[in-house]
């Protein structure tokens, strides 16, 4: 709730207006403004949008409060909480679904079916969710139309890639400041975050064992000059990234364990059988939010954006989303990318008329093909 957010601002000695949004917020309005056109109606008008996303434990990470800003300044009403909320104040029921991992929407569909028939839409933010979601439509338990804004190039390329190739790290400096440099990094599953961990583990001087049961990802792993794995070391540190806490077996470590010391907040030092010990990060859930911020502002701006403009397609133009999980079109995806450039003092270079006749890409986008995913 933002009573809540505003609360924990008073205990830092911080309230909303003194937060550092004016990077971020510029950006993000910026952003809105050179895709909304200025639209006479407020797009989000009506909308009580229910948002069930992480809240880093730091008010300084303002892009949930810009982004809670936008949807209000769109229109909408909001809830907000990192765990599910489903009332609105007044007695009145969320008609709106802005999810990350499938949290929220599968509260709604096993506890609060009564809500379903109100809901004009879900926009869900990361790839564990966007899977949920395929698969609940694939079984014929997905009530609601969806977008996966996990899948916009701005989102999944940015904040999975880019994004935790940062607040990993950051996360482990945080939690434990052991050097990364000459120790064994294994990364289990080389996609996108696990492309990014490795990359940043590796700068930092780590040395790097990949895991994947996809083919296709094991040679991309093996191209990149990265190997596979056996035996847990004396005191390795284990955490998760995942969005759900199902890569690490914490019931088995507490099950088993001799001992368990937790050393600080976030870090617990276990004792397995064998007399060896594992150290276990925000008690095997996301370490980057767990024992730090979680991404940087810039790449949640860039998966924020994606959000907003889910809400506002899923909201204004239901007709063009029938049941199912659907894909922003890569026109948004270049939009968004295209309104953060300024950010970066980046200028893009324009196709001349003979170049795009040659190419048959239009002047000012759609570049890529909808397939196409960088
Ligand atoms: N903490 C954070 O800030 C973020 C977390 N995430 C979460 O991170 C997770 C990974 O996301 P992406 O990289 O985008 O997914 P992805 O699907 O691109 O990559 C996951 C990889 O793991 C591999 N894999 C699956 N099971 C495996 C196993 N048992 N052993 C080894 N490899 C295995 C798959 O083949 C795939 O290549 C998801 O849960 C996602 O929601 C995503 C973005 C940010
Ligand atoms: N600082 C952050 N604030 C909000 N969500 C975040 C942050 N860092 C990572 N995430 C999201 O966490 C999910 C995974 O649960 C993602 O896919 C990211 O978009």
């Amino acid at each position: 709730q933002l009573d809540h957010l505003e609360e924990i601002g008073a205990e830092w000695g911080l309230s909303f207006g003194d937060l550092d949004t004016q990077g971020v917020e510029c950006r993000f309005h910026k952003c809105l403004d050179s895709i909304l056109g200025g639209a006479e109606t407020l797009p989000l008008s009506g909308a009580r949008v229910a948002g069930c996303l992480h809240i880093p434990y730091v008010l300084q990470d303002h892009s949930n409060c810009v982004l809670i800003e936008t949807l209000t300044a769109l229109g909408a009403e909001v809830t907000w909480s990192s765990c599910s909320l489903t009332a609105f104040p007044g007695g009145k029921s969320l008609n709106m679904i802005l999810d990350d991992g499938c949290d929220l929407t599968t509260l709604v569909h096993e506890k609060f079916l009564q809500y379903l028939k109100d809901i004009k839409g879900i926009s869900e933010e990361t790839t564990t969710g966007a899977h949920h979601l395929y698969k609940a439509f694939h079984e014929g338990r997905l009530k609601v139309p969806a977008i996966n804004v996990n899948d916009s190039v701005t989102k999944f390329k940015f904040d999975n890639y880019y994004g935790c190739r940062e607040s990993l790290v950051d996360g482990n400096n945080c939690a434990t400041d052991v050097m990364l440099a000459g120790k064994v990094a294994i990364v289990a599953g080389y996609g996108d975050v696990g492309k990014g961990c490795a990359e940043s583990l590796r700068s930092y001087g780590a040395r790097i064992l990949v895991t994947e049961i996809d083919p296709i990802n094991a040679l991309q792993a093996a191209i990149a000059g990265y190997e596979h794995f056996s035996v847990m070391p004396e005191d390795a540190i284990v955490c998760n990234i995942n969005h759900f806490n199902v890569g690490i077996d914490v019931a088995w470590l507490k099950a088993n364990a001799k001992q368990a010391v937790n050393v600080k907040p976030q870090v617990d030092r276990f004792t397995i059988p064998s007399g060896r010990h594992i150290i276990l990060l925000a008690e095997g859930r996301l370490v980057n939010l767990g024992c730090a911020t979680g991404h940087p502002s810039f790449v949640m701006s860039c998966s924020f954006a994606n959000q907003v403009l889910a809400q506002i397609a899923l909201w204004t133009t239901p007709g063009k989303f029938p049941l199912g999980v659907h894909m922003l079109p890569k026109e948004l995806d270049e939009e968004v990318a295209r309104a953060h450039l300024a950010q970066l003092n980046v200028k893009l270079t324009e196709l001349s008329t003979e170049q795009s006749e040659y190419l048959d890409i239009p002047v000012q986008g759609q570049i890529k093909a909808s397939h196409y995913r960088c």
